[in-house]
């Protein structure tokens, strides 16, 4: 297991699919130097997503094979398909960087809860049911994916009051202008006034 160090975080955004936990966080990546972690994941990509962009797209063998290999810090399986995170992208991403954020589902951000405490802190991001279903039906998900998120929906939610912090995702840009002030305060800036 990787040991985080010294000003070392890991942020991870949860919460429903489809709430907009993807779009907050690259929008609050772009004003902090912070990377993010991509997933490998057995599920085929969907007509908006590139791989090696939006995850690793790879096939149950290879993903077994890296299972075998111990390679991912952390892996769940949702509703028949694989998701990992690989051990050795989390330390190339603190090689140059104190802060990694990453989306996952409440299963794996409590695995690293539970491994890192305070150096990983939850954003829970949340839109209501109706919200969530016409977000997916407008980025064109089908109703196979929207229904198979759906029946995570409640438990997920569930969760909400877990995470060191919540938002409602109406509007995005203010949630992440709220989202980075949050992490403003982990900034560790050297706070000497100067007059020009
Ligand atoms: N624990 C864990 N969850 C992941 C990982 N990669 C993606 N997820 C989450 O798995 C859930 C299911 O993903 P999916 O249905 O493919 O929807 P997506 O969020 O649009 O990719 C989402 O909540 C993802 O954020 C991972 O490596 N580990
Ligand atoms: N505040 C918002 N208002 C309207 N649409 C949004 C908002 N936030 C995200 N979206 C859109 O909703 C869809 C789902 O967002 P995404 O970030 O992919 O969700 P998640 O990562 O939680 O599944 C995307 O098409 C995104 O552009």
């Amino acid at each position: 297991m990787y040991n985080i160090k010294g000003k070392e975080k890991i942020f991870v955004y949860t919460g429903p699919d489809g709430s907009g936990r993807k779009t907050i966080s690259k929008m609050v990546a772009t004003a902090f130097d912070m990377e993010t972690v991509l997933s490998y994941t057995t599920r085929s990509p969907r007509h908006y997503e590139t791989d090696g962009e939006d995850y690793h797209f790879v096939t149950e063998e290879s993903f077994k094979q890296m299972q075998a290999q111990e390679a991912f810090l952390e892996s769940v399986e949702i509703d028949g398909i694989h998701y990992g995170i690989r051990e050795q992208d989390i330390v190339e991403a603190f090689q140059n960087h104190d802060y990694v954020y990453l989306t996952l589902n409440p299963e794996g951000t409590e695995k690293l809860k539970t491994m890192y405490g305070d150096g990983v802190v939850r954003i829970f991001i949340y839109a209501n049911r109706d919200t969530v279903i016409r977000r997916q039906k407008e980025r064109q998900d089908s109703e196979e994916v929207i229904a198979r998120h759906l029946s995570h929906y409640d438990e997920i939610m569930n969760y909400k009051n877990s995470c060191e912090h919540a938002f409602e995702n109406f509007d995005s840009p203010q949630v992440a202008y709220q989202v980075s002030e949050l992490i403003e305060t982990f900034l560790d800036r050297d706070l000497t006034v100067t007059d020009y």
